[in-house]
């Protein structure tokens, strides 16, 4: 068991988990597939293909397209031109600048840990001022490996001080991704109800699920406190 000295490192999964964006996904996926001709994917698809970055959301598309896969590299690019700085359809999950907030002030070292890439990551978290928070921010495209490999997460902790190889502290996130990273990394998770999941919360390793922001502290406090 890891033991976690408060105050315990917290990093955070981005989409599903802090923000809900899978409304600025879903337009930009749809703007590509309309100069494509293809008909527009429904919102619940698009959400469904979000958690393990850009590239797989891209053959999800285009398994659910009549699409080629030879096409994946131009449909990413055309993507990306478009998703870089989409933040206009993009809500913070109720609670989360206040839970953040408190964690920070309790002396938290935070960070982030997504399979968003580096660009769009930055503009959301700089759009919601909330940038300044966290201590280190780990994209989809910041190491060859992405989540559920745990390198990472590992590589989120080790920035945050945190020893590379028994890393300690406090992973939030939403998805399969996320539970399976978490496991790989042997940190405890904490599992938000209202993000991308697809499976059974029962079925997800997790340390405890909350579906409000305002809880979250409190879950934080208990999880360094066991550990
Ligand atoms: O962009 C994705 O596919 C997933 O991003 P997340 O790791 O922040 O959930
Ligand atoms: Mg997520």
């Amino acid at each position: 068991m890891n033991v976690c000295f408060a105050p315990c490192p917290v990093v955070f999964d981005l989409d599903g988990t802090l923000i809900d964006s899978a409304p600025d996904i879903h337009a930009c996926v749809n703007t590509v597939l309309r100069l494509q001709g293809v008909r527009p994917l429904t919102l619940d698809q698009v959400r469904g293909f979000v958690g393990g970055g850009v590239d797989l959301l891209w053959r999800r598309v285009i398994g659910a397209t009549d699409l080629p896969i030879e096409a994946h590299r131009d449909l990413v690019a055309s993507f990306m031109t478009r998703y870089h700085d989409a933040t206009a359809l993009t809500r913070l999950y109720p609670n989360v600048t206040e839970a953040l907030g408190v964690l920070a002030d309790r002396g938290h070292p935070l960070g982030i840990c997504t399979n968003k890439p580096l660009g769009p990551t930055r503009a959301v978290l700089d759009h919601f001022g909330i940038a300044q928070l966290f201590g280190t921010v780990i994209g989809g495209d910041s190491l060859p490996q992405k989540k559920p490999d745990p390198a990472p997460l590992r590589a989120a902790f080790a920035a945050l001080g945190s020893a590379p190889d028994a890393p300690q502290g406090i992973f939030v996130g939403d998805s399969e991704f996320d539970a399976e990273t978490a496991r790989n990394a042997g940190v405890p998770m904490l599992l938000f109800l209202r993000g991308y999941r697809k499976t059974a919360v029962e079925d997800l390793p997790h340390r405890a699920a909350f579906d409000d922001f305002a809880q979250l502290p409190a879950l934080v406090e208990g999880v360094a406190a066991l550990d």
